[in-house]
């Protein structure tokens, strides 16, 4: 199976292969642009000024409730290690195929897993994007070549799991709970952290493909940043909506596990990423969850008589497994769980 790249590189592609043509419905792309995605101060959420936090608290979790998703802005991870990240997962992709192919991943918790589409055994269509995946902690893993790129993420990703835990003492603290709450209760230190980087080439009719089509994420939290070519679009109250990313922002959605952990209080983000005939595409997300043995239910602290539990306790690993096994569809992975 050819990656993406190497198909549009090897020939000047004027058209788009059928295998990777999608029926879209026609209301799938129709989008509405609006100025009123919530927008997170973290320097305002770990203030010590305790007005000012708790008012960035209340902002959380209105995001959270309301959008799943916000653009975390003022944040700890200076800009030269972002866009340090970007240019090394650019020349990640840039390896030869040959070179890359030593990274090809067959099973879902392959340390490393480098690949095209979703998952090549069940996606009817292919997707217009490969990816690297890697598992990053409580095991760091990441391909040795090109050089330099492994230390690079591995600085990035620990700054990235300190934002998490900022914003995960946020989101305990906007449900009521104590700060460390989920931390503890998710058992965050020994958590699950899998790097996911996307690469979407440039495709000449991008309305007729799909980069990553409408999904949810599995984990708690996932933090994307990307290269300066916009493509997500997220779901609110139905309507497509594409996002321009502040200069130096991450842009955070809820996933899965959020809503299990809250019985449904704060919804996972169903979201989904459109090619370009611009130039390639890259995105870095990191997706953060519980350990993969630990299995999670609705928080009792959030389940009332009149507010029973939505969902069923799952392990973690096996809801991954759920997703990988069946092809990327909105809400699909998680209604199979819903009671
Ligand atoms: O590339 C993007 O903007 C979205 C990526 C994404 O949704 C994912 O990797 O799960
Ligand atoms: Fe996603």
């Amino acid at each position: 199976m050819s990656s993406v790249k190497e198909l549009v590189e090897s020939n000047s592609l004027k058209s788009v292969p059928s295998n990777y043509v999608c029926i879209k419905n026609p209301e799938d792309s129709i989008f509405y642009e609006t100025e009123n995605i919530p927008t997170i101060n973290f320097s305002q959420l770990t203030s010590s000024n305790p007005n000012e936090r708790s008012k960035a608290i209340q902002q959380l979790g209105e995001a959270c409730r309301d959008w799943g998703f916000f653009l975390l802005i003022n944040h700890s991870v200076s800009e030269t290690l972002m866009e340090k990240v970007l240019r090394a997962c650019q020349s990640f992709f840039d390896l030869t195929e040959k070179e890359k192919r030593e990274y090809l991943g067959r099973e879902l918790f392959d340390p490393i897993r480098y690949g095209t589409s979703f998952n090549v055994t069940v996606d009817k269509t292919l997707l217009w994007r490969d990816y690297l995946k890697c598992h990053v902690h409580p095991h760091f893993n990441a391909p040795s070549k090109p050089p330099g790129f492994s230390e690079t993420l591995e600085e990035y990703i620990t700054k990235d799991r300190e934002l998490v835990e900022e914003l995960l003492k946020g989101i305990s603290l906007s449900l009521g709970l104590e700060e460390n709450y989920i931390h503890k209760k998710m058992n965050a230190d020994l958590g699950s952290q899998l790097l996911v980087i996307n690469c979407y080439p440039p495709c000449p009719k991008p309305e007729l493909v799909m980069g990553l089509p409408a999904h949810t994420d599995h984990g708690l939290l996932t933090l994307l940043m990307q290269n300066e070519l916009e493509g997500l679009q997220i779901q609110h109250s139905g309507k497509w909506i594409p996002v321009h990313p502040l200069p130096n922002s991450f842009l955070v959605n809820t996933g899965d596990h959020l809503e299990i952990l809250t019985n449904g209080k704060y919804k996972s983000l169903v979201h989904r990423a459109v090619a370009n005939t611009k130039g390639t595409r890259i995105s870095v997300g990191t997706a953060h969850g519980p350990p993969l043995d630990h299995v999670v239910e609705p928080l009792p602290e959030l389940v009332r008589d009149d507010n029973p539990p939505s969902y069923q306790a799952i392990k973690y690993r096996d809801y991954m497994k759920l997703q990988q096994n069946h092809e990327l569809n909105g809400k699909s992975c998680l209604d199979r769980i819903r009671i």
